[in-house]
């Protein structure tokens, strides 16, 4: 699939369309974003260094410049797929209020634009790992790993993991264990992230043909997936404070906040669904791991502040 052969069905055939800015600003998926943002800036308060605030902002920016230009990148690539699922027909291109240049150009111009300004202004390391996390999502997950293989989001997780790495290394200059550990926990974290929302959506998938784990290896082996990485998840988040890298603030947070993680995938990595059954616990997983990885962060920024 290439979105030329695909795609113009979706489009206008009076050439382009005047572009919206709220229909741009949908392309970057801001809300998706804010967490990766929060966790970018979390990082960047966590590290043990302190950089100008004018250059924090920056790096703060560049971060939710790449995102954004990636997320872009990503719906510009799967214009016909989006339109072809429910919880994504509404997206400006599947719609036709955006035309695909425009998407285009305007992803390119966010990604670029980030990676050169970190670049000069912040650094070329933490500009690398941009660049890096921009490719993977845009070209290794949306392009290669989506379409071909159940594994798409566990290998394809790695590139939502950069960014609190991306704002600590902006401070600090070197990667060292601590920003290593923040790329493991949301590594850990996206599988049963993912696929407790796969699961109350996994037609959407099946229609569209993308091979997403509910859809391939069935409801029981998602399920039990899930568990896993809930269980290993639980030890990680604790990594940081065992080293002494964080202080009983996060490690306390991060003890009560992954049980009950935990506890949420117990219940959805144990049950069989009936003929009725709303999802209820897969929806309150799903809703918990975002609020879950906010309040993870924000313990980690809470602990640099306040020790007990
Ligand atoms: C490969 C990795 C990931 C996949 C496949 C994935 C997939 C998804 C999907 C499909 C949604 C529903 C959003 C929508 O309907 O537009 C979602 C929601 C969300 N994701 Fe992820 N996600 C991933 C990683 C991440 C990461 C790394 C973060 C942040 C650190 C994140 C933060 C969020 C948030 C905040 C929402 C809720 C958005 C809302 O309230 O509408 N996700 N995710
Ligand atoms: C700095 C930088 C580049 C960060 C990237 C952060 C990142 C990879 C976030 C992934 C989150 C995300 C929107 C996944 C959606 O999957 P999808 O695209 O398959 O979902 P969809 O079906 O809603 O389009």
């Amino acid at each position: 699939m290439t979105p030329s052969t695909t795609i113009p069905s979706t489009q206008p055939a009076s050439g382009p369309l005047p572009a919206d800015w709220r229909d741009l600003f949908a392309l970057t998926k801001p809300r998706v974003m804010s967490l990766v943002i929060f966790t970018g800036l979390c990082g960047l308060i966590a590290a043990p260094e302190r950089i100008h605030p004018v250059l924090a902002f920056t790096a703060i920016l560049c971060i939710a410049m790449g995102a954004g230009g990636a997320a872009a990148l990503n719906q510009w690539w799967e214009a016909d797929i989006d339109a072809g699922m429910k919880r994504t027909a509404k997206r400006p291109l599947p719609q036709g209020r955006l035309d695909r240049t425009t998407a285009r150009d305007f992803a390119g111009v966010l990604c670029a634009v980030s990676v050169f300004l970190m670049g000069f202004a912040v650094g070329w390391l933490p500009a690398a790992i941009l660049a890096i996390s921009i490719v993977y999502y845009a070209l290794i997950y949306t392009v290669w790993l989506k379409p071909r293989t159940p594994q798409n989001i566990v290998i394809g997780g790695g590139a939502g993991a950069f960014p609190p790495l991306i704002g600590w290394v902006a401070a600090t200059g070197e990667i060292t264990t601590m920003p290593i550990l923040l790329f493991a926990i949301i590594f850990m974290w996206t599988p049963p992230h993912f696929w407790a929302l796969a699961l109350f959506v996994k037609s959407d998938y099946a229609k569209v043909g993308i091979p997403m784990m509910p859809v391939v290896a069935g409801e029981k082996s998602t399920r039990r997936q899930i568990l896993i990485y809930a269980v290993l998840l639980l030890p990680l988040t604790m990594v940081p404070w065992w080293i002494g890298g964080t202080g009983a603030v996060y490690g306390i947070s991060a003890l009560v906040l992954s049980s009950l993680f935990l506890l949420l995938s117990i219940r959805v990595g144990l049950r069989t669904r009936g003929e009725e059954d709303t999802m209820k616990p897969e929806k309150q997983l799903f809703a918990y791991s975002v609020l879950y990885l906010f309040a993870l962060f924000a313990a980690l920024v809470l602990d640099r502040f306040v020790v007990i």
